[in-house]
């Protein structure tokens, strides 16, 4: 049995991910070890299986015993480990949910829904490192991937609408810390059907500004409001985020040669974890609506698509309905008034699974196939 080991087990992407292995059986087919950067010789989880006590996850002669690494422990974890692992002669596979190797040049990164073969050629040439996309690009080619695919995307604009989880645990917590305190600040008002709605708005909208408001992890406001910025600033003007979407897919799809424009503006909203995208595509022709739905409805066997009613798409289409499954839903699909080859869509999904667990446990699954 492959001797794999796991760091970062116990955060939020390694809890999801933990769930999903033991939801799909993965860990009867390998011999799992776990790692720690806090509890050395603790307890590791319970996967249905005796194993060894917690081993230290900044020892590389214990990391070197293992043929594969998944590691969620994080960007700064791996920057410092995985030099030192290779540079110890270790040959193993590195598959990992941060961000830290994904555009080297000889790392690949994992949707194998969507790139299949462009893992396949990399295992084949022997590249040993394969990294989950960023939880935006991932869930916007579940959904939309096989229109790339066809050479119908001349550019594509995506405006998101970013979950609290994917800035972390903490700021999901204070998500729900702040809808506390605002709602705390008006309870007594709601309570009397007859009072003034300008009043508790006012009340509201000084608790969202006032010094007491908890906004430690996210820096503003976020329930009642949103923050148009996610990620680093870079110098031209996007956000780190927003850089992400055009070099992303177009590794994924191993076009880096010929990319397509991708661009958009990132926004973090109050839903818990899962991000939604407005997408607008350019496409290269004019092909019939019918035609394209077609497409997107056999690209894989998680999207769906939702009717363009307002029934479906309150239904089917949010964050609320979304939350914890797999299936990627896409709807709001119809030609926009720009003329017939511009396509609109939206897109919603849960971006700890297809958005950073799910591609993971099954670059394993195809290690484990090989
Ligand atoms: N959040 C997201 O949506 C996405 C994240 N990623 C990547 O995955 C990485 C990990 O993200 P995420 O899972 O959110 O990180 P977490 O902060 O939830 O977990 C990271 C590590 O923190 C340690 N830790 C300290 N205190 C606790 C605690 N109270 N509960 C659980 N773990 C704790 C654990 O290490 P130990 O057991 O060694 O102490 C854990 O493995 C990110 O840095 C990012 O690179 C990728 C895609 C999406
Ligand atoms: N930046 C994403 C989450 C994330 O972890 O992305 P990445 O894996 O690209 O760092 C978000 O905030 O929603």
């Amino acid at each position: 049995m492959m001797r794999v080991g796991f760091v970062g087990w116990r955060g939020m992407v390694g809890s999801v991910l933990m769930q999903r292995m033991q939801e799909e059986k993965d860990f009867a087919l390998i011999e799992p070890h776990f790692f720690t950067t806090s509890n050395v010789g603790g307890k590791g989880p319970d996967v249905g299986k005796d194993i060894a006590p917690l081993s230290d996850a900044m020892s590389v002669d214990a990391l070197k015993g293992m043929e594969a690494i998944i590691s969620c422990q994080g960007g700064d974890y791996t920057n410092e480990v995985y030099p030192k692992l290779r540079a110890a002669g270790w040959k193993g596979y590195w598959i990992d949910a941060a961000s830290a190797l994904r555009m080297k040049s000889d790392a690949v990164i994992i949707l194998d829904p969507v790139n299949r073969e462009v893992i396949d050629s990399a295992l084949h040439a022997g590249v040993k490192d394969y990294i989950g996309g960023n939880c935006t690009v991932s869930l916007m080619l579940m959904a939309l991937g096989s229109l790339f695919r066809a050479g119908l995307v001349e550019w594509m604009s995506a405006m998101t609408y970013q979950a609290a989880s994917g800035a972390g645990a903490q700021n999901m917590r204070e998500l729900l810390k702040q809808m506390g305190v605002a709602n705390a600040a008006v309870a007594e008002q709601l309570k009397d059907e007859k009072s003034p709605i300008l009043d508790i708005d006012a009340k509201v909208a000084e608790t969202l500004r006032s010094a007491s408001f908890p906004t430690e992890h996210f820096g503003a406001p976020l329930a009642g409001s949103l923050i148009p910025y996610i990620d680093k600033q870079l110098d031209n003007g996007q956000s780190k985020e927003e850089w992400k979407g055009q070099a992303e897919t177009n590794k994924i799809l191993g076009r880096e040669g010929n990319p397509v424009p991708v661009d958009g503006i990132c926004v973090r909203v109050g839903a818990m974890r899962c991000h939604s995208q407005a997408l607008t595509v350019k496409l290269t022709q004019d092909v019939p609506l019918a035609d394209l739905e077609a497409m997107i409805r056999g690209s894989n066997d998680w999207v769906r698509l939702i009717p363009n009613t307002r029934e479906a798409s309150m239904r089917d289409l949010t964050p609320a309905a979304v939350t914890g499954r797999l299936e990627v839903p896409v709807g709001r699909l119809r030609k926009l008034n720009f003329g017939p080859q511009y396509l609109g869509a939206f897109t919603c999904g849960d971006q700890l699974l297809w958005g950073a667990a799910e591609p993971l446990r099954r670059m394993l699954r195809i290690l484990l196939a090989r």
